[in-house]
Formats: C-alpha cells, sequence, structure tokens
C-alpha cells in the first residue's frame, strides 16, 4: 500500500487480496466510447484499434455489445481472433438472450468474460426497470449465474451506482459474488459523484462486503461532472483494482475516464506505489489512432494527449521550462509517446524563447541585434496568433536587409474595393529623403506599383509576381515575389508581411534597390 493507504481511517482494515498494488486497465473505447455519435467503427477499424489497444496494454479490451446489432456481434468475434493477450469482455443486460448471444461472440477469445449487471439505483430500479430491490438482486444473481455457464469470468456492473443507496448495493454486490462474480464493476454511470463520495462507496463495499475478497472491484465513471479521473483515483485509493478507461476519454454524454490521465496520474504519483501495465509511450499513438478513425478531435487542452499538453506559449513559462524542464512540466513527453515538448512563439513570448528557437534555426546573434528582432516579432505576433519557424526566419531575413537597402518605404495608404477607384499613395525614403507619390491603378497593387514607379522615375518592367498566401490561416504572413527587368538586366525583390499590398510593394522596392 503506497502511504496514503497506510494513514487513510478506511482503508487501514483493507482485506488482504485487494491490497495488491497492481491496478488492471480495462479499456471500453470500442464499446462505451463508439456508444458516441458518429464515433461508429466498422469491423476493420476496431480490430485495428484493439490491436494498438494490446500494444498499449491494456489488460481487458470490452469490445461490444454483441446482441446489440450483428455488425457489433461480428466486431467482438474478429477482435477475438486478431488479439491474443489482452482478455476479451462483451457487455450484456442481465437478459438470457443477450448473455448467450455474448457468450456466441466470445467463443474464439483465448480469454473471454462477459460483462452483465443492471440498474441498482432507485431512479433505475423504479423508473427504468418498473421493478423492486429484491427483484433487481434475483435478476443480477440469475445474469451471472448465467453467464457462469458459459465462461469462467463474469463481471457484474450495478448500473448508476453511484447513486445507489450503500447499504442495499453491498447487499447486491455480496450476492453477485456469490454467484460467481470475479469481478463487480460500482459505476458512477451519471457522472453524479464527488470524489470522496465514491472513494467512501468503495471503502463502504470493501468494509461491509464479506466476500469482496473473491472479487476484484472496478470503477466505471463518466465526466458529467468533469470528475471522472479524480472518482478513479478515489476509487482506487479505496481498494478498485480495474479502472474502466476509454482513450481520449471519449464515451456517452460527457465521456468516461480517461485512459491516459488514470495512468499517468499513477506513474506521476509514486508515492501511492500502484501502477498499471501500459506501456505510455503508446499513449500518443493511440491517441490519434482512436481520434482519427472516431473523427473525433481531441481538445486542444486535453490533459497528456491534446496539442498543448506538451507546449509552452507564455514568456515565463518558456523562460523557465529552457532553464530546466521540470520547472513547468510533470511527465516527460517522450513517457507518453511525444517527441518533444515545444515553445510556441505568441507576441506573449520573452527574449528567452525567441533567442532559443532562433538557436536551434541556427542564428546566433548579439543581445543589441536580438532586441531589434524582438521588437519586429513583436509587431508581427500582434498581427498573428503565433509565429512559425518560417516567420521567423523571413523576419531575420529582413532584419538582416533592413538600414542596407537605399530604397525603404515609409507609409502606404490604398483605398479600394467595389465601386471604388483604386488609389494608393506611397512614400518612400531613398538614402535618407523622403518622396510621397499617389497614383490609381486598377487594383490597389497596381495603383501603388505605379505610385513607385513615378517615384523612382525608372524604366522598369514587371516580369513576374507571385503572392503565396503561406501556411494557416487568413491572418498569416503573405510571401511575395517579383522579378523586373531594368535595361535588359532582372532583378528579384522578395517581402512578406500580413498586409499583401505592403508586401507587394516592400518586394517591388527591393528588386529595385538592386539597380546600381
Ligand atoms: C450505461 C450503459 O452504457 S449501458 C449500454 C448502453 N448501450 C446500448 O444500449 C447499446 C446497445 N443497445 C441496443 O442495441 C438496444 O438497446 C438493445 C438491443 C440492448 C435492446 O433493444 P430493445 O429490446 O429494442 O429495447 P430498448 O432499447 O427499447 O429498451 C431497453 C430495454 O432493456 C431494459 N434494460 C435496460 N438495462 C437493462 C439491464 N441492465 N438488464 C435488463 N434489462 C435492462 C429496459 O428496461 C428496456 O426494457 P423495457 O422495454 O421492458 O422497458
Ligand atoms: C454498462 C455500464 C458498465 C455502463 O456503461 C455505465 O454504467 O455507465
Amino acid at each position: 500500500m503506497g502511504p496514503f493507504n497506510k494513514f487513510h481511517p478506511v482503508i487501514a482494515g483493507l482485506k488482504e487480496t485487494n491490497m495488491s498494488n497492481r491496478v488492471y486497465i480495462f479499456d471500453t473505447t470500442l464499446r462505451d466510447g463508439e456508444q458516441v455519435p458518429g464515433c461508429q467503427l466498422n469491423t476493420i477499424e476496431k480490430i485495428e484499434v484493439a490491436r494498438q489497444l494490446e500494444k498499449l496494454g491494456v489488460d481487458v479490451i470490452e469490445a461490444g455489445f454483441p446482441v446489440s446489432s450483428p455488425g457489433d456481434f461480428n466486431s467482438v468475434v474478429e477482435i477475438s481472433k486478431a488479439v491474443s493477450n489482452p482478455t476479451i469482455c462483451a457487455l450484456t443486460r442481465a437478459v438470457k438472450k443477450d448473455i448467450e448471444v455474448a457468450a456466441d461472440a466470445l467463443q474464439f477469445a483465448k480469454r473471454g468474460r462477459i460483462h452483465t449487471g443492471i440498474g441498482t439505483s432507485p431512479y433505475h430500479i423504479f423508473n427504468k426497470l418498473n421493478s423492486n430491490p429484491d427483484a433487481i438482486i434475483e435478476r443480477a444473481v440469475e445474469a451471472v449465474k448465467y453467464a457462469k455457464k458459459f465462461v469462467e469470468d463474469v463481471e457484474f456492473y450495478a448500473e448508476d451506482a453511484g447513486r445507489s443507496d450503500n447499504e442495499y448495493l453491498a447487499r447486491v454486490i455480496e450476492a453477485v459474488i456469490k454467484a460467481g462474480a470475479t469481478v463487480v464493476n460500482i459505476p458512477d454511470t451519471t457522472g453524479y459523484c464527488l470524489p470522496s463520495e465514491y472513494g467512501e462507496k468503495i471503502a463502504y463495499l470493501v468494509n461491509h462486503v464479506p466476500n469482496i475478497d473473491k472479487a476484484i472491484i472496478s470503477t466505471h465513471c463518466h465526466n458529467d461532472l468533469g470528475m471522472a479521473t479524480a472518482n478513479s483515483l478515489s476509487g482506487i485509493m479505496n481498494g478498485a483494482r480495474q479502472v474502466e478507461v476509454t482513450m481520449n476519454g471519449i464515451g456517452e454524454r460527457a465521456g468516461n475516464t480517461a485512459l491516459e490521465e488514470v495512468v499517468m496520474a499513477l506513474r506521476c504519483h509514486k508515492d501511492l506505489e500502484f501502477d498499471t501495465g501500459i506501456d505510455s509511450k503508446q499513449i500518443m499513438r493511440t491517441s490519434n489512432l482512436v481520434s482519427t478513425l472516431m473523427r473525433m478531435p481531441v481538445q486542444a487542452n486535453k490533459a497528456i494527449v491534446g496539442r498543448n499538453a506538451f507546449s509552452h506559449s507564455s514568456g515565463i513559462h518558456q523562460d523557465g521550462v529552457l532553464k530546466n524542464r521540470e520547472n513547468y512540466e510533470i511527465i516527460d513527453p517522450v513517457e507518453v509517446g511525444v517527441k518533444e515538448s515545444s515553445i510556441v512563439l505568441t507576441a506573449r513570448s520573452g527574449r528567452a524563447a525567441l533567442k532559443h528557437r532562433m538557436t536551434v534555426l541556427g542564428y546566433q546573434y548579439e543581445p543589441s541585434e536580438l532586441d531589434n528582432i524582438y521588437n519586429r516579432f513583436l509587431d508581427l505576433a500582434d498581427k498573428k496568433k503565433d509565429i512559425t519557424d518560417e516567420d521567423l526566419e523571413i523576419l531575420i531575413g529582413s532584419e538582416k536587409q533592413a538600414g542596407k537597402k537605399p530604397l525603404q518605404l515609409v507609409s502606404l495608404q490604398v483605398v479600394s474595393g467595389k465601386s471604388t477607384i483604386p488609389t494608393a499613395t506611397v512614400q518612400v525614403s531613398f538614402n535618407g529623403d523622403i518622396f510621397t507619390e499617389t497614383a490609381a491603378g486598377n487594383g490597389p497593387i497596381d495603383a501603388a506599383f505605379t505610385a513607385v514607379k513615378a517615384l523612382v522615375k525608372r524604366r522598369v518592367r514587371l516580369e513576374e509576381f507571385l503572392i503565396q498566401a503561406i501556411t494557416r490561416g487568413s491572418d498569416d504572413l503573405g510571401k511575395v515575389h517579383v522579378k523586373i527587368e531594368h535595361k535588359g538586366q532582372l532583378y528579384y525583390g522578395f517581402a512578406a508581411h500580413t498586409d499583401i499590398v505592403t508586401a507587394s510593394v516592400e518586394a517591388f522596392l527591393d528588386a529595385l534597390s538592386k539597380i546600381e
């Protein structure tokens, strides 16, 4: 037992067989997870997920609810054939037909488990099943005994145990263990419980069910109040040794307990002395596979597997993490299969992050030069959401050029739109003197180029003009390449800016600056 448990008043009386520190991972991505609208998978996709779950090291794969459809039946059959290490589990109601069909679907499983059960809360007993507490116990016992005729490993779920009376729940659990249940699942079906409440429920069963040592207690917590992981951990700390989880926390309504969260919480809190058989380095790959096949994006700030889980975007954090990763990271990203943490450059980044990124890209700067780039970086970052390596390379390139070009754009004002005559007023500095010109054109860029041509008084012909809106969003940098001809000679210009007219004029001036 971990030190927490040693001092836990309720757990002090925990029975010997429940004291192992191995927590079994029961993955229900393919059953509860797959209940989510739009997440249904075909058999081939389910096999792919099951094989990845096997690599991840889960102990049990709940492969489906075979009576629900021929497709689900077939998936349980095929997963049973495709996967050899984890136990394959099939869900049923406390209904004989469901159990028979589940047993049939599991016929090829090396280790098959039937997961049967019935509701035990007043809501379920009276409103859903139109029954009474004693009759429910009878049906529960009958279902477990019937399932035992087909498989040795029978798990019983007391649906809505979270809102069930503890004393009654203890009677149900004692009866189903007596009937042969090897695992007793205490679901917080509606995600109602507080962590202390759920933990006390498990502890109550540990201390009041005389034959509890004959079965493993399982948690199955939903996330309606965002407490699924906390409740599952509280269950473990009070005697549960199996947790029912899904990858990325997908599942009915607000979802189930996320596998990655429980596994990594236990790994981070080694003092609790609990562990699972999960190969955590497979977590990210499994998460991506499930998200892709189920067409269910993972929220960016999702713990462990979200895009931002290992990315640092504010200056103080970035500085801290660059000094020592552990200043702001409790998990080494490599441990969950993420290559490295990332530093995202934004307007909230400081010099430390900028300098780091420039060094990674191979640029070295004196502190005074860094200040200039940092100021330009902030200007750009205020216009864009984040600054990519490509943005930075352009920024550094233009910073190196700044001041060296004889022709510099000082200001640009354009009028354009539908039913207006596109007009541009351009101010250019030429070796320190400022010149202004206004011109009209067939569009804002044409107008600006005409104004520039009038200013520089050179006969140039535009040979090529290419605008690329790079990378992701409408707020991104536009890159402009121009090729001009002057007296038979070609000159090239380049510029990038969030304003494409500005980028175009700067690229034009860049090319013009090269004419001797
Ligand atoms: C909490 C959970 O996630 S449980 C798993 C949820 N998953 C699913 O429901 C997906 C698969 N379900 C299905 O395909 C279908 O609902 C089936 C095949 C199970 C049943 O279909 P139908 O026979 O048409 O019944 P229907 O879905 O309309 O209603 C469910 C019936 O099961 C009863 N029932 C619900 N849970 C249980 C249970 N654990 N044990 C016994 N009976 C139950 C209900 O009371 C209701 O019976 P009633 O019609 O006599 O009132
Ligand atoms: C079938 C049971 C285990 C379930 O999914 C729940 O109670 O949420």
